[in-house]
């Protein structure tokens, strides 16, 4: 089975095998955004094998007894998890044997011959690119044994991801996505009629008004980077400082910990959140915030390093590494569940009852008197019939928006500052335009940038260059036709956002950076702005980099949003520029296809992708302006 060597996916898993045992939930959830640049340490060896004399115990042996405790409580109750196998579970894994041992289906898209796992992970973009030009649009593979069609033109992604959406393919199922205890149920994994629900009582935390209260804390979060970390220039790696800014944005929109302000580091020194100390909210404690800071960040080296190494071993599998995420799991689960607990305590005690709290949460006036993270908004959300979500599903939806929508803006301003970097005239250019709309000092808003198109489409075409999400996966759940072709039931697809964004056929010049193309359609009477060019797969068909359909990424609004607001203040202050020791004036060595024909500068961060297509690293000069 390649999901268990890791296929590069941005989004949508749902392997079969991922769910079964030793998961809380049995769903298998994606990671999206699970995977964290951060220079990822496992613990020595030398610490893990020290011995505990129950006779002589200091403080640390306590830590260290306590760990072990924690970990053996993790290791029990994966292992019970792990026989836990259900009747369905065990009939879908048959089911899946049955179909690695049968061959090419009759009437299945062409593709090479021979299993392409190899190949695929040794350079997924190239690989990606290579077999829709041989093959065509439509690519029938073999991946870890497993019948796989490859998506990569406008009529069939739109079949998939819109028309036969739900109808025919589905999430569940789906090969190859890593499945994690950590995001539980949520939206980005569940199917059918439970997705349909959460999605409904989620959907108004992400209404345009909800997202802009968010803006703040987002400015805040990056001038507090540019003072404390940018403020005398030099050069970074901005990717690693975006991920920390973009953590500490979803924290405070998830639960209303401080975003702007820095104080001592509060975790190891070393770690890449060490800057993260939050500021309690008036129902979290600031320990509190920190054991969420401590075990996300745990979380997410784990994934790091899942990724690199290609989920070889599955999550219930009692290695170090897994029981000690299996900890940091469970710690994340006590302090949520704490948290959402206590939440519910307060807004009764305020209101008199949950119930009149959501109805306050109703009326635009009683709202604001409300705490304004999505903890509240999600708590207080009511479906048709009155009910909310329960304990777990809060949970669940919590974590899944943090996987979901931490790493990929991460990614996303990473990229951008990168072509920011790449192309001066084009960063001047926005630059001036922030200065224009904001002046010098005023820090952007969530009114301001809506009068900043340069900037809203350096944002727009590095999506459409780098989407962090740069395949989706779905599984035909029932017997279907694809174009000319036949799927057997079962077969998973794979839509390629990378490949379709890169179409010569749809795209002028496809390979190049050149923002100014989305000027003619902002231009247009009647812009409804960005969100309007998200819609049905974009204006042209072929731009998906939140997905499409009803499966559509949640956090558009949120991503788009923070992007604006965080490069916008970035320019208003800093100049970028790519490191001067690299020959920049000749051409750097090939790095894929795409990359060859794009005239980028050696210097320029080359791509890894993994889960997601993030960037190696960003390293920049930065200049104050
Ligand atoms: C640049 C940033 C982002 C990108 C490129 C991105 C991309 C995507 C894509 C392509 C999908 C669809 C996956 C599929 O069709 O299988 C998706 C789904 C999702 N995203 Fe995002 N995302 C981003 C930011 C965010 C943020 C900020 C959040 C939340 C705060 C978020 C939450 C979600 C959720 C919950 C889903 C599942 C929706 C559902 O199935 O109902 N994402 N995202």
């Amino acid at each position: 089975m390649i999901r268990s060597a890791s296929l590069p996916c941005g989004v949508q898993p749902s392997c079969i095998t991922c769910k079964t045992p030793g998961f809380r939930s049995t769903a298998s959830p994606s990671f999206l955004g699970a995977s964290r640049n951060a220079a990822a340490t496992t613990t020595p060896a030398s610490s893990r094998s020290s011995t505990i004399s129950p006779h002589t115990l200091t403080s640390a042996d306590n830590v260290r007894l306590n760990l072990w405790l924690s970990l053996l409580q993790a290791s029990v109750a994966q292992f019970a998890a792990a026989t836990t196998y259900t009747a369905a579970t065990a009939t879908e894994a048959a089911l899946r044997l049955q179909r690695l041992s049968q061959p090419r289906p009759l009437n299945f898209p062409p593709g090479p011959p021979g299993d392409q796992t190899l190949a695929l992970l040794s350079d997924p973009l190239s690989f990606l690119s290579s077999t829709t030009k041989q093959y065509g649009q439509l690519v029938g593979l073999t991946l870890g044994g497993e019948h796989v069609v490859l998506v990569t033109g406008r009529e069939a992604a739109r079949v998939v991801l819109l028309d036969q959406a739900g109808s025919v393919y589905v999430k569940e199922g789906t090969a190859f996505f890593p499945g994690s205890s950590l995001a539980g149920n949520g939206l980005l994994v569940s199917d059918g009629a439970l997705w349909q629900r959460q999605r409904r009582l989620s959907n108004p935390a992400f209404r345009r008004t909800a997202v802009e209260a968010y803006s703040g804390a987002m400015v805040a979060a990056t001038r507090n980077m540019l003072d404390m970390q940018w403020g005398s220039g030099g050069s970074r790696d901005v990717y690693a400082d975006f991920n920390e800014l973009t953590l500490r944005v979803t924290l405070k929109a998830l639960f209303g910990f401080g975003a702007g302000e820095q104080q001592s580091p509060s975790i190891s020194p070393s770690s890449p959140t060490a800057h993260i100390a939050p500021s309690p909210s008036s129902s979290t404690s600031s320990e509190e915030a920190q054991q969420i800071v401590a075990a996300v960040e745990k979380a997410f080296m784990f994934f790091t390093q899942r990724a690199a190494t290609g989920f070889v071993i599955p999550e219930w599998f009692p290695t170090w590494d897994n029981l000690e995420f299996a900890a940091a799991v469970q710690q994340l689960d006590r302090v949520v569940y704490g948290m959402i607990k206590r939440r519910r305590e307060e807004l009764a005690a305020v209101h008199g009852s949950i119930e009149a709290a959501a109805v306050a949460a109703t009326s635009a006036a009683a709202a604001s008197a409300l705490p304004s993270d999505l903890l509240t908004s999600l708590l207080l959300s009511r479906d048709e019939d009155g009910s909310g979500m329960s304990d777990q599903a809060l949970r669940d939806e919590l974590m899944t928006l943090l996987v979901a929508g931490q790493e990929t803006s991460a990614i996303l301003l990473g990229w951008a500052a990168a072509l920011l970097a790449a192309h001066p005239e084009v960063q001047e250019r926005a630059a001036a335009e922030v200065t224009e709309v904001c002046g010098r000092d005023a820090p952007p808003t969530a009114t301001s940038v809506r009068h900043m198109p340069h900037l809203e489409s350096v944002v727009l075409e590095t999506l459409r260059l780098y989407s962090p999400a740069y395949m989706v996966g779905r599984c035909a759940r029932v017997d279907a036709a694809l174009g000319p072709y036949s799927l057997p039931s079962g077969t998973t697809v794979l839509v390629s956002p990378y490949v379709m964004h890169r179409d010569a056929a749809v795209w002028a010049n496809p390979d190049a950076f050149l923002p100014e193309r989305w000027r003619e359609l902002q231009d247009r009477e009647g812009y409804q702005g960005y969100m309007s060019l998200m819609s049905n797969l974009g204006p042209n068909g072929a731009y998906l980099p939140f997905g499409g359909g009803p499966r559509n990424c949640i956090g558009t609004g949120f991503a788009m949003m923070e992007a604006m607001l965080v490069l916008g203040a970035v320019l208003q202050r800093c100049r970028l520029t790519l490191p001067l020791s690299e020959p920049q004036s000749r051409p750097g060595p090939v790095r894929g296809a795409a990359e060859a024909t794009s005239g980028l500068p050696a210097s320029f961060p080359k791509a890894k992708p993994l889960l997601t297509l993030r960037p190696e690293s960003v390293v920049l000069r930065i200049t104050p302006r």
